[in-house]
């Protein structure tokens, strides 16, 4: 749908040089999704894996975030070992809704409700990111970290237009569940893609 060099926003590895692909289609229908022109599957431009290596190449970063739209609902192993041999690092931004595809540097996970994410999904997962609408999310955040590994990261990110109500609560409930951290939309705050 999109592809664009900037600064990792979220979570685990913000603030770091990355390359986005940003893959059309996502069926999972978030309310609050901050991306939803990346719904429809087929209202996208195609590119060949060659041109897509090319464009990412061209800059000096070499970290490559997969995200979408939802990346697992497209097969997504020529796309990875293509940017591998390419020397690049390969990250997805995932609902885990879909079966896994590809060979992964970083897997972050972000559940949903409104489409629940595969079990084998979230053992993959280096990191676990919950999107923190309502006070209630805090018990739906912990439900999904028991279904990942003991080496995954936990963060919880407030929803961007609750982030004046929501942030308040993340820090008081990471304060007092220090498993947990907090990951803002950083890029947001900084007015870049
Ligand atoms: C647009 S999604 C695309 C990847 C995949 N479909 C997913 O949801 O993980 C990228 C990330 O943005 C998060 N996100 C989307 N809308 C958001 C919002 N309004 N506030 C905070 N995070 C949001 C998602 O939870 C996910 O971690
Ligand atoms: N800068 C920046 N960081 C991000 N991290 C995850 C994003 C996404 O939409 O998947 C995103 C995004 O859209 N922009
Ligand atoms: S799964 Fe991701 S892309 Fe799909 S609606 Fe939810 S936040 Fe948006
Ligand atoms: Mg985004």
């Amino acid at each position: 749908m999109e592809q664009f060099y900037t600064i990792q926003g979220e979570g685990y590895n913000t603030g770091r040089a990355a390359y986005f692909i940003r893959l059309g289609g996502c069926d999972v229908g978030c309310v609050w999704c901050d991306v939803k022109e990346s719904w429809p599957l087929d209202a996208h431009p195609r590119h060949a894996l060659t041109d897509l290596v090319m464009a990412v190449t061209a800059h000096p970063g070499r970290n490559v975030v997969v995200t979408g739209g939802e990346p697992l609902m497209h097969e997504l192993g020529p796309l990875t070992a293509a940017l591998q041999q390419a020397g690049c690092q390969t990250w997805i931004e995932t609902s885990g809704a879909y079966p896994l595809s590809g060979n992964w540097n970083w897997i972050c996970v972000s559940p949903k409700k409104f489409k629940a994410p595969l079990p084998a999904v979230l053992a993959a997962a280096h990191e676990l990111k919950i999107v923190v609408f309502n006070k209630s999310d805090f018990a739906w955040a912990e439900e999904h970290a028991a279904q990942v590994g003991p080496e995954c990261r936990l963060y919880l990110q407030p929803e961007w237009s609750k982030a004046d109500r929501m942030t308040p609560l993340i820090v008081e409930y990471v304060k007092a569940n220090p498993r947990w951290q907090v990951s803002l939309q950083t890029h947001k705050y900084l007015d870049i893609p």
